[in-house]
């Protein structure tokens, strides 16, 4: 078991990392002041509850905690304000408290709104983070939490910590391969802002990876999870730094919204706008290599690159407007530097990001 601790002050928490960590879910509870005396609730989604959800409340209840749980229909479109009416309804008729805890057992999506439905439930209650999707070991981190608008990603949210990330490695072996590979993008992007050698050794054990290889699991989620707390206990609230684990993002969302929720994974989007923010690299100046390089890594991890040729270029960049991170006029994109490192560059010409969109079309132009 790994220990990864976000560094908060009054707010730190730690990350758990391995195997058979939920059957002592009792004992971290307790540890961590979770009251026995107001009721849990669980948000889950419907591919996970067959599979997780009877096991977690049983052990909840050997360890003395009641808990209601509320089950939603698994995928993006979860993450919406008529769903979360439904989670809030759930707690409400279970009569949560202000020292309830919310618990988001799932990937990203759960966490998001879990989290969300915690930082509003009564003005805010705790809530702990079950992550079982690779990908979550990105969304469970750094209190980001939200949900979707139709015309934008996470427009809907606010910044609130879990009091600790309880991830089971166990739970990760049911994972459909086209989870895993989304999963493992947030894992690259990881290495690609902040730690080259990463990054090569995620294309190194991509096999390992894609095969749920426990060993390479822990070192690579581990290694993840280290990346993203120290950049969010840096900047928690993206005043700054903390932007750049938006690598990708900018137009990732776009894809996302543009697509319709659903038609891509997160991770898959986020997987053509790092293809796309590299290609504005080279356009910018910096070394070709880059291009190649990333785009060489994401299509080890069974990745897009490209996106389908339905999308249109003026939606994608209307939809960009949307970005958090477009403020007083100006966007910012995250750009490659080298493989491991980015800058946060403002204005970047409209023009050359809508001819890299255009590229990033399937049979678009291959070179950059
Ligand atoms: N808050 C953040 O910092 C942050 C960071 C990255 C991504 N996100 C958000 O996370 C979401 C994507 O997360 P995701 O990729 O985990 O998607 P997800 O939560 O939809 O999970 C992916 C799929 O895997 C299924 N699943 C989950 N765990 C399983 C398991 N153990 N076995 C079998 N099936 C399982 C789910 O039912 C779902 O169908 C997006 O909404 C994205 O915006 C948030
Ligand atoms: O934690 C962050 O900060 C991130 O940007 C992580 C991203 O992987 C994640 O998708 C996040 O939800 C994006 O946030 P947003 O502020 O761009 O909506
Ligand atoms: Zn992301």
């Amino acid at each position: 078991m790994r220990t990864v601790n976000v560094d908060l002050g009054e707010r730190s928490y730690p990350i758990y990392i391995g195997s058979g960590l939920l059957s002592n879910i009792g004992q971290y509870f307790k540890e961590h002041g979770i009251s026995l005396n107001s009721p849990l609730m669980i948000v889950t989604d419907d591919n996970i509850a067959p599979l997780y959800l009877n096991l977690l409340e049983q052990l909840l209840l050997e360890a003395g905690y009641a808990t209601v749980s509320k089950v939603v229909n698994a995928g993006e479109t979860a993450k919406s304000l008529s769903v979360l009416e439904e989670v809030m309804t759930t707690a409400i008729k279970g009569n949560l408290d202000r020292n309830s805890t919310v618990i988001a057992l799932g990937g990203g999506v759960v966490g998001d709104l879990a989290g969300f439905a915690a930082a509003t439930y009564m003005r805010g209650i705790k809530f702990v983070q079950i992550p079982t999707t690779i990908l979550a070991h990105d969304s469970s981190v750094g209190g980001k939490v939200a949900v979707n608008h139709p015309l934008a990603k996470n427009m809907i949210g606010a910044f609130h910590q879990p009091e600790m990330v309880l991830y089971d490695l166990d739970t990760l072996q049911t994972l459909p391969p086209r989870d895993v590979a989304s999963g493992l993008s947030e894992m690259v992007k990881h290495g690609l802002i902040r730690d080259g050698e990463f990054a090569r050794w995620c294309k190194e054990h991509a096999s390992e990876l894609l095969a749920l290889d426990p060993e390479a699991l822990e070192y690579g989620l581990s290694r993840g999870c280290a990346i993203k707390a120290d950049v969010v206990s840096r900047d928690e609230r993206e005043n700054d730094l903390r932007a750049i684990l938006n690598l990708g993002h900018t137009i990732g969302h776009a894809i996302e919204a543009v697509a319709g929720y659903g038609e891509y994974m997160h991770g898959e989007a986020i997987a053509i706008g790092m293809a796309g923010s590299a290609r504005l690299a080279v356009r910018l100046g910096r070394d070709a290599n880059i291009y190649d390089e990333t785009v060489s890594m994401l299509q080890s991890l069974r990745l897009p690159v490209t996106m389908s040729s339905h999308l249109s270029t003026d939606e994608i960049m209307e939809a960009m407007k949307h970005d958090k991170k477009f403020r007083e006029g100006h966007m910012l994109f995250i750009i490659p530097d080298s493989i491991g490192s980015v800058s946060i560059v403002k204005d970047v010409p409209e023009q050359l990001v809508r001819e890299t969109i255009d590229q990033l079309r399937e049979g678009g132009e291959t070179d950059v």
